[in-house]
Protein backbone atom coordinates (compact mmCIF):
# COMPACT_ATOMS: atom_id res chain seq x y z
CA UNK A 1 0.00 0.00 0.00
CA UNK A 2 1.81 3.35 -0.77
CA UNK A 3 1.04 6.91 -0.21
CA UNK A 4 2.43 10.27 -1.24
CA UNK A 5 3.87 12.54 1.70
CA UNK A 6 3.00 15.91 -0.32
CA UNK A 7 4.97 18.82 -0.05
CA UNK A 8 3.52 21.42 1.62
CA UNK A 9 3.38 25.12 0.15
CA UNK A 10 2.58 27.99 2.47
CA UNK A 11 1.28 30.41 -0.30
CA UNK A 12 1.05 32.89 1.54
CA UNK A 13 1.97 33.30 5.66
CA UNK A 14 1.40 36.34 8.28
CA UNK A 15 2.47 36.34 11.51
CA UNK A 16 0.14 38.04 13.47
CA UNK A 17 1.79 38.28 16.97
CA UNK A 18 4.12 36.95 19.27
CA UNK A 19 2.79 34.11 21.98
CA UNK A 20 3.64 33.67 25.71
CA UNK A 21 4.72 30.20 24.52
CA UNK A 22 7.77 30.82 22.76
CA UNK A 23 5.45 30.78 19.45
CA UNK A 24 3.88 33.16 17.08
CA UNK A 25 0.58 33.27 15.94
CA UNK A 26 -0.13 32.69 12.13
CA UNK A 27 -2.36 33.05 9.49
CA UNK A 28 -1.47 30.73 6.78
CA UNK A 29 -3.13 29.18 2.93
CA UNK A 30 -1.76 25.79 2.67
CA UNK A 31 -1.33 24.56 -0.84
CA UNK A 32 -0.10 20.85 -1.39
CA UNK A 33 2.16 19.48 -4.82
CA UNK A 34 1.09 16.08 -6.58
CA UNK A 35 5.05 15.23 -5.86
CA UNK A 36 6.86 14.35 -2.80
CA UNK A 37 7.86 11.48 -0.41
CA UNK A 38 6.83 8.35 -1.37
CA UNK A 39 5.70 5.84 1.58
CA UNK A 40 4.99 2.29 1.71
CA UNK A 41 3.68 -0.14 3.99
CA UNK A 42 3.08 -3.65 4.28
CA UNK A 43 1.86 -6.01 6.89
CA UNK A 44 4.03 -7.55 9.48
CA UNK A 45 4.64 -8.52 13.08
CA UNK A 46 6.34 -5.64 14.44
CA UNK A 47 7.15 -1.72 13.57
CA UNK A 48 10.08 -0.92 11.50
CA UNK A 49 10.71 2.03 8.96
CA UNK A 50 13.94 2.19 6.66
CA UNK A 51 14.65 4.81 4.60
CA UNK A 52 16.48 5.42 1.25
CA UNK A 53 15.78 7.77 -1.96
CA UNK A 54 18.18 11.10 -2.35
CA UNK A 55 17.58 12.49 0.85
CA UNK A 56 17.64 9.62 3.22
CA UNK A 57 21.65 10.45 4.42
CA UNK A 58 20.21 13.45 6.03
CA UNK A 59 18.35 11.74 8.18
CA UNK A 60 20.56 8.87 9.12
CA UNK A 61 22.26 10.46 12.12
CA UNK A 62 18.61 10.40 13.70
CA UNK A 63 17.28 7.55 15.44
CA UNK A 64 14.78 5.61 13.65
CA UNK A 65 12.57 5.99 16.99
CA UNK A 66 12.40 10.05 16.51
CA UNK A 67 11.45 9.83 12.79
CA UNK A 68 7.91 11.33 12.69
CA UNK A 69 7.21 8.23 10.70
CA UNK A 70 7.78 6.28 13.57
CA UNK A 71 6.08 8.13 16.35
CA UNK A 72 2.99 8.94 13.57
CA UNK A 73 2.92 5.01 13.78
CA UNK A 74 3.16 4.68 17.41
CA UNK A 75 0.57 7.18 18.07
CA UNK A 76 -2.19 5.76 15.95
CA UNK A 77 -1.33 2.28 17.48
CA UNK A 78 -1.72 2.94 20.73
CA UNK A 79 -4.42 5.47 20.07
CA UNK A 80 -6.81 2.72 18.33
CA UNK A 81 -5.23 -0.39 20.38
CA UNK A 82 -3.50 -1.88 16.88
CA UNK A 83 -1.49 -4.86 18.13
CA UNK A 84 -0.44 -5.67 14.80
CA UNK A 85 2.86 -4.24 13.35
CA UNK A 86 4.03 -2.65 9.77
CA UNK A 87 6.91 -2.85 7.43
CA UNK A 88 7.01 0.98 6.54
CA UNK A 89 9.69 1.85 3.45
CA UNK A 90 10.15 6.13 3.59
CA UNK A 91 11.62 7.11 -0.20
CA UNK A 92 13.06 10.85 0.71
CA UNK A 93 12.77 12.48 -2.51
CA UNK A 94 12.00 16.14 -0.27
CA UNK A 95 15.01 18.16 1.32
CA UNK A 96 15.26 18.29 5.20
CA UNK A 97 14.16 21.03 7.21
CA UNK A 98 12.95 23.44 4.02
CA UNK A 99 9.86 24.61 4.89
CA UNK A 100 7.83 22.23 2.39
CA UNK A 101 7.28 20.40 5.42
CA UNK A 102 8.67 16.70 4.62
CA UNK A 103 8.54 15.81 7.95
CA UNK A 104 4.82 16.78 8.27
CA UNK A 105 4.26 15.02 5.35
CA UNK A 106 6.00 11.87 5.89
CA UNK A 107 3.93 11.69 9.21
CA UNK A 108 0.78 12.32 7.63
CA UNK A 109 1.18 9.85 4.85
CA UNK A 110 2.28 7.30 7.30
CA UNK A 111 -1.27 8.10 9.36
CA UNK A 112 -3.20 7.40 6.15
CA UNK A 113 -1.18 4.59 5.03
CA UNK A 114 -1.91 2.64 8.37
CA UNK A 115 -5.24 3.64 8.61
CA UNK A 116 -5.81 1.64 5.78
CA UNK A 117 -3.72 -1.20 6.26
CA UNK A 118 -5.09 -1.68 9.91
CA UNK A 119 -8.74 -1.06 8.72
CA UNK A 120 -9.20 1.82 10.78
CA UNK A 121 -12.05 4.61 10.06
CA UNK A 122 -9.77 7.52 7.96
CA UNK A 123 -12.56 10.23 9.13
CA UNK A 124 -12.08 9.60 13.22
CA UNK A 125 -11.31 12.55 15.49
CA UNK A 126 -8.83 10.47 17.32
CA UNK A 127 -6.34 10.92 13.71
CA UNK A 128 -6.42 14.69 13.41
CA UNK A 129 -5.92 14.71 17.14
CA UNK A 130 -2.57 12.71 17.07
CA UNK A 131 -1.85 14.83 13.90
CA UNK A 132 -2.21 17.88 15.81
CA UNK A 133 0.41 16.49 18.80
CA UNK A 134 3.05 15.47 15.89
CA UNK A 135 3.22 18.95 14.86
CA UNK A 136 1.70 22.09 13.71
CA UNK A 137 2.02 21.22 9.95
CA UNK A 138 0.31 17.43 10.17
CA UNK A 139 -3.00 18.01 10.25
CA UNK A 140 -2.89 19.97 6.85
CA UNK A 141 -0.74 17.76 5.73
CA UNK A 142 -3.15 14.92 6.58
CA UNK A 143 -6.02 17.01 4.46
CA UNK A 144 -3.60 17.55 2.41
CA UNK A 145 -5.62 20.17 0.83
CA UNK A 146 -5.84 23.92 0.09
CA UNK A 147 -6.72 25.40 3.15
CA UNK A 148 -6.80 28.68 5.07
CA UNK A 149 -5.30 27.99 8.87
CA UNK A 150 -4.63 29.93 12.14
CA UNK A 151 -3.72 29.42 15.19
CA UNK A 152 -0.27 27.88 14.64
CA UNK A 153 -1.43 26.98 11.40
CA UNK A 154 -3.02 24.06 13.20
CA UNK A 155 -7.15 25.71 12.60
CA UNK A 156 -8.25 25.17 9.61
CA UNK A 157 -10.49 26.47 7.26
CA UNK A 158 -12.26 24.80 3.90
CA UNK A 159 -11.71 27.62 1.47
CA UNK A 160 -14.27 27.94 -1.55
CA UNK A 161 -12.69 27.97 -5.11
CA UNK A 162 -9.71 25.78 -4.00
CA UNK A 163 -10.72 23.15 -6.61
CA UNK A 164 -9.75 25.53 -9.01
CA UNK A 165 -6.15 25.76 -8.41
CA UNK A 166 -5.75 21.61 -8.70
CA UNK A 167 -3.44 21.05 -11.44
CA UNK A 168 -1.78 24.25 -11.33
CA UNK A 169 1.96 24.33 -12.68
CA UNK A 170 4.13 25.04 -10.13
CA UNK A 171 7.83 24.93 -9.85
CA UNK A 172 10.02 24.06 -6.39
CA UNK A 173 13.41 25.33 -5.58
CA UNK A 174 15.77 25.16 -2.40
CA UNK A 175 19.04 26.64 -3.03
CA UNK A 176 20.46 23.91 -0.45
CA UNK A 177 21.32 26.36 2.38
CA UNK A 178 20.21 25.71 5.72
CA UNK A 179 17.31 27.92 7.06
CA UNK A 180 16.76 27.63 10.75
CA UNK A 181 12.96 28.26 11.32
CA UNK A 182 13.51 29.42 15.06
CA UNK A 183 15.74 31.80 14.26
CA UNK A 184 13.46 33.11 10.84
CA UNK A 185 10.63 33.67 13.50
CA UNK A 186 13.04 35.72 15.97
CA UNK A 187 13.78 37.85 12.67
CA UNK A 188 10.08 39.11 12.11
CA UNK A 189 9.93 42.73 12.36
CA UNK A 190 6.95 42.76 14.55
CA UNK A 191 5.00 44.63 12.20
CA UNK A 192 0.70 42.73 12.11
CA UNK A 193 0.13 42.98 8.16
CA UNK A 194 -3.54 42.12 9.03
CA UNK A 195 -5.38 39.12 8.37
CA UNK A 196 -5.10 36.79 5.31
CA UNK A 197 -8.15 36.76 3.07
CA UNK A 198 -10.50 33.27 2.98
CA UNK A 199 -12.00 33.85 -0.16
CA UNK A 200 -10.55 32.77 -3.52
CA UNK A 201 -7.28 31.20 -2.55
CA UNK A 202 -4.86 32.58 -5.61
CA UNK A 203 -6.58 35.62 -4.91
CA UNK A 204 -6.13 36.00 -1.45
CA UNK A 205 -2.36 34.61 -1.96
CA UNK A 206 -1.98 37.40 -3.96
CA UNK A 207 -2.80 40.08 -1.92
CA UNK A 208 -0.99 38.48 1.30
CA UNK A 209 2.77 37.76 1.62
CA UNK A 210 5.45 35.78 3.15
CA UNK A 211 6.35 37.38 6.40
CA UNK A 212 9.02 35.34 6.76
CA UNK A 213 10.70 35.78 3.57
CA UNK A 214 12.65 38.94 4.67
CA UNK A 215 14.07 37.97 8.01
CA UNK A 216 14.84 34.17 5.68
CA UNK A 217 16.84 36.36 3.36
CA UNK A 218 18.63 38.77 5.68
CA UNK A 219 20.04 35.00 7.57
CA UNK A 220 20.26 33.41 3.77
CA UNK A 221 21.30 35.77 0.69
CA UNK A 222 20.70 32.97 -1.56
CA UNK A 223 16.94 32.62 -0.83
CA UNK A 224 16.83 36.07 -2.46
CA UNK A 225 18.96 35.03 -5.32
CA UNK A 226 16.45 32.31 -6.13
CA UNK A 227 12.94 34.34 -5.83
CA UNK A 228 14.93 37.17 -8.11
CA UNK A 229 15.46 33.84 -11.10
CA UNK A 230 12.10 32.40 -10.16
CA UNK A 231 10.34 35.75 -10.27
CA UNK A 232 11.68 36.75 -13.68
CA UNK A 233 10.81 33.65 -15.50
CA UNK A 234 8.14 34.28 -18.46
CA UNK A 235 4.97 33.31 -17.15
CA UNK A 236 4.97 33.77 -13.71
CA UNK A 237 1.77 34.21 -11.74
CA UNK A 238 3.56 34.42 -8.53
CA UNK A 239 6.85 33.85 -6.76
CA UNK A 240 7.51 33.41 -2.62
CA UNK A 241 9.41 31.30 -0.51
CA UNK A 242 7.00 28.74 1.15
CA UNK A 243 7.23 28.15 5.02
CA UNK A 244 10.35 29.83 7.07
CA UNK A 245 12.44 28.90 4.07
CA UNK A 246 14.51 27.98 2.51
CA UNK A 247 12.30 26.46 -0.29
CA UNK A 248 10.91 28.98 -2.94
CA UNK A 249 7.97 28.43 -5.22
CA UNK A 250 6.82 29.82 -8.30
CA UNK A 251 3.25 29.54 -9.81
CA UNK A 252 2.16 29.54 -13.81
CA UNK A 253 -0.64 29.72 -15.96
CA UNK A 254 1.18 27.24 -18.25
CA UNK A 255 2.89 24.10 -18.05
CA UNK A 256 4.78 24.82 -21.02
CA UNK A 257 6.14 27.91 -19.23
CA UNK A 258 6.91 25.88 -15.87
CA UNK A 259 8.81 23.46 -17.69
CA UNK A 260 10.76 26.15 -19.83
CA UNK A 261 12.14 28.07 -16.16
CA UNK A 262 12.90 24.69 -14.58
CA UNK A 263 14.94 23.99 -17.37
CA UNK A 264 16.76 27.46 -17.54
CA UNK A 265 16.86 27.31 -13.66
CA UNK A 266 18.80 24.02 -13.82
CA UNK A 267 21.26 24.99 -16.12
CA UNK A 268 22.12 28.60 -14.66
CA UNK A 269 22.35 26.76 -10.50
CA UNK A 270 23.40 23.05 -11.11
CA UNK A 271 23.57 22.08 -7.84
CA UNK A 272 20.30 23.79 -6.80
CA UNK A 273 17.07 20.70 -5.89
CA UNK A 274 14.52 21.88 -8.41
CA UNK A 275 10.74 20.02 -8.99
CA UNK A 276 8.69 20.98 -11.38
CA UNK A 277 5.23 19.63 -10.28
CA UNK A 278 1.49 21.18 -10.18
CA UNK A 279 -0.82 21.82 -7.01
CA UNK A 280 -3.59 19.51 -6.23
C1 LIG B 1 6.86 28.02 9.38
C2 LIG B 1 5.97 26.83 9.12
C3 LIG B 1 4.75 27.29 8.25
O1 LIG B 1 3.96 26.23 7.79
O2 LIG B 1 6.51 25.75 8.39
P1 LIG B 1 8.02 25.21 8.09
O3 LIG B 1 8.91 26.33 7.62
O4 LIG B 1 8.52 24.57 9.36
O5 LIG B 1 7.81 24.17 7.00
C4 LIG B 1 5.38 26.28 10.46
O6 LIG B 1 4.55 27.23 11.04
C5 LIG B 1 6.41 25.82 11.45
O7 LIG B 1 5.74 25.31 12.56
P2 LIG B 1 6.36 24.22 13.53
O8 LIG B 1 6.60 22.93 12.76
O9 LIG B 1 5.48 24.19 14.71
O10 LIG B 1 7.76 24.82 13.86
P3 LIG B 1 8.98 24.19 14.68
O11 LIG B 1 9.95 23.60 13.73
O12 LIG B 1 8.43 23.33 15.77
O13 LIG B 1 9.57 25.53 15.31
C6 LIG B 1 10.92 25.79 15.57
C7 LIG B 1 10.99 27.10 16.33
O14 LIG B 1 10.45 28.18 15.52
C8 LIG B 1 9.74 29.10 16.33
N1 LIG B 1 8.32 29.17 15.92
C9 LIG B 1 7.76 28.16 15.20
C10 LIG B 1 6.42 28.24 14.82
C11 LIG B 1 5.67 29.35 15.23
N2 LIG B 1 4.35 29.46 14.91
N3 LIG B 1 6.26 30.34 15.97
C12 LIG B 1 7.58 30.27 16.31
O15 LIG B 1 8.11 31.17 16.95
C13 LIG B 1 9.88 28.62 17.78
O16 LIG B 1 11.02 29.25 18.32
C14 LIG B 1 10.16 27.13 17.60
O17 LIG B 1 10.88 26.60 18.70
N1 LIG C 1 10.43 11.86 8.00
C1 LIG C 1 11.11 13.00 8.23
N2 LIG C 1 11.52 13.78 7.20
C2 LIG C 1 12.19 14.95 7.44
N3 LIG C 1 12.52 15.39 8.66
C3 LIG C 1 12.15 14.66 9.72
C4 LIG C 1 11.46 13.44 9.55
N4 LIG C 1 11.21 12.95 10.78
C5 LIG C 1 11.75 13.80 11.66
N5 LIG C 1 12.32 14.84 11.04
C6 LIG C 1 12.95 15.99 11.71
O1 LIG C 1 12.14 17.15 11.44
C7 LIG C 1 12.95 18.28 11.10
C8 LIG C 1 12.13 19.24 10.19
O2 LIG C 1 12.03 18.68 8.95
P1 LIG C 1 11.00 19.06 7.76
O3 LIG C 1 9.64 18.66 8.11
O4 LIG C 1 11.60 18.47 6.51
O5 LIG C 1 11.15 20.64 7.63
P2 LIG C 1 10.25 21.94 7.70
O6 LIG C 1 9.58 21.90 9.04
O7 LIG C 1 11.23 23.08 7.53
O8 LIG C 1 9.30 21.95 6.58
C9 LIG C 1 14.21 17.68 10.48
O9 LIG C 1 15.33 18.47 10.69
C10 LIG C 1 14.35 16.32 11.18
O10 LIG C 1 15.20 16.42 12.30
Amino acid sequence: MADIGHAKINLALHVRARGGDGYHAIETIFAFARDGDGLAVAPADDLSLAIDGPYAALLAAEPVETNLVMRAARALRGAFGVSAGAAIRLDKRLPVASGIGGGSADAAAALRALARLWALPADDARIMAIAAELGADVPACVASRTAWADGRGDRLVAMAGAEALAGMPLLLVNPGVACPTGPVFRGWDGVDRGPLERGDPLRAALAGLNDLEAPARALVPEIGEAIGLIAGMPGVVLARMSGSGATCFALFAEAADRDAAAGRLMAARPGWWCLATALI
